[in-house]
């Protein structure tokens, strides 16, 4: 491997850190605030780019003596990683370890740096806080994280850069002279490419988590009602519309019920339009609890709601409309009752839309006989 000027790499580190920072930063500033971490996330390049600074910057401007620092910052850039992995997921930070980890590592570094200069030591300390704080970080990625692209992007990333750092903890451990990371010789130069590149990998794929996750809060809100939860109209009629063409395919049966909350309008203007809601939400999770796994439930309209029962006849589909009149009549205070129009799918010559029209018509059946009933079509 040809040696590159150290001067340069760090540099071009120092240069990516603030293009990465910049860029995490005004993430931060345009993404929704739900999503935790960035901060932090925009905070490490930075932490970077002043390990570049009093890394690259020769004396008289940064003196020798001051190199100590550069490692503290380096190491500050990977705490804010994780702390940032830690907070994306919604986990506290823990400060006490982190700052416990920290605050001694900068002793030692502070000791051995302009106290006792001791450079190999110093890397001993920096390299072995760095693969701690990877390990922590990998650990709790393996544990909470997705397993999407970006994640595993950043895995890789801290997985490859841990091992180049127990090389090198190793390679200082058992050898005396180490080498400093400012000569230009090959080692150095791949020690100090791990570094820079493991920085800029994981700032981009923090940036990818972050947008991954922006992308799947506006697919969620795209296809849910915000209220109860449950697929919007446009989503449950998607799946119904994806049911009926693998049956038409492959004839297997399915049945759709359309379920209407009883004299809601009586309800609204007797206790409020917020108790209507909760009354709502009530009556979605008991209707949920009564379904099957996969089943579908969606909102259809205001307090008119639709399943999708796959692989199910009118006859298994009956019970499960009686199991869902059961589990609203357990006496709980915002307990209501519910119409239900059922139908089942009959035949390659059916179409959806008439599937949702006897749905439709037995519902009104059921409530033109008195409400609180099934009715089949
Ligand atoms: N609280 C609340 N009310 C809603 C919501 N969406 C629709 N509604 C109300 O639901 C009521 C539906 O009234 P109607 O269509 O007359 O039906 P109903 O009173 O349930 O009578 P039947 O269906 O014949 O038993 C209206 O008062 C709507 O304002 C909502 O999101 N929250």
């Amino acid at each position: 491997m040809n040696s590159l000027d150290p001067r340069s790499l760090i540099a071009m580190g120092g240069l990516m850190a603030l293009v990465m920072g910049i860029v995490l930063g005004f993430t931060r500033r345009y993404y929704p605030s739900s999503i935790l971490g960035l901060g932090y996330w925009a905070m490490a390049p930075a932490a970077m780019l002043g390990a570049a600074v009093f890394f690259g910057v020769p004396a008289p401007w940064f003196p020798e003596v001051w190199r100590w620092i550069a490692n503290g910052f380096i190491l500050l850039g990977f705490v804010l990683f994780h702390v940032g992995f830690r907070r994306f997921y919604g986990k506290p930070a823990r400060w006490y370890r982190v700052l416990a980890l920290y605050g001694l590592t900068m002793l030692v570094l502070a000791w051995y740096g302009g106290g006792e200069p001791s450079y190999r030591i110093r890397v001993a300390v920096v390299t072995g806080a760095i693969a701690l704080v990877h390990m922590g970080s990998l650990v709790f990625l393996f544990r909470n994280g997705n397993r999407n692209f970006p994640v595993r992007m950043v895995q890789a990333t801290l997985g490859l850069h841990l091992a180049v750092l127990l090389v090198r903890l190793q390679t200082v451990l058992s050898e005396g002279d180490v080498g400093n990371l400012l000569e230009a010789s090959a080692i150095q130069t791949f020690y100090l490419g791990a570094y820079v590149l493991s920085g800029l990998l994981l700032s981009i794929g923090a940036l990818l988590m972050a947008t991954d996750r922006v992308r799947t809060e506006l697919e969620h809100m795209a296809t849910h009602d915000a209220l109860t939860g449950t697929l919007n109209r446009r989503a449950i009629v998607g799946f119904c519309e994806e049911e009926h063409a693998r049956s038409v395919r492959y004839g297997h049966p399915f049945s759709l019920m359309m379920m209407d909350l009883d004299h809601f309008k009586a309800v609204n203007d007797t206790y409020g339009h917020q108790h209507g809601d909760q009354v709502l939400v009530h009556f979605v999770d008991c209707a949920r609890a009564a379904l099957r796994r996969a089943d579908r439930f969606g909102r259809y309209g205001g307090e008119e709601f639709l399943a999708l029962l796959p692989n199910t006849a009118l006859d298994t589909a009956l019970p499960v409309a009686k199991r869902i009149h059961t589990a609203l009549s357990s006496g709980h205070p915002l307990d209501c009752k519910v119409s239900i129009g059922v139908t089942s799918w009959k035949g390659k010559d059916d179409s959806l839309d008439a599937m949702l029209g006897r749905a439709d018509a037995a519902l009104y059946q059921a409530k033109a006989e008195g409400r609180n009933r099934t009715c089949t079509g």
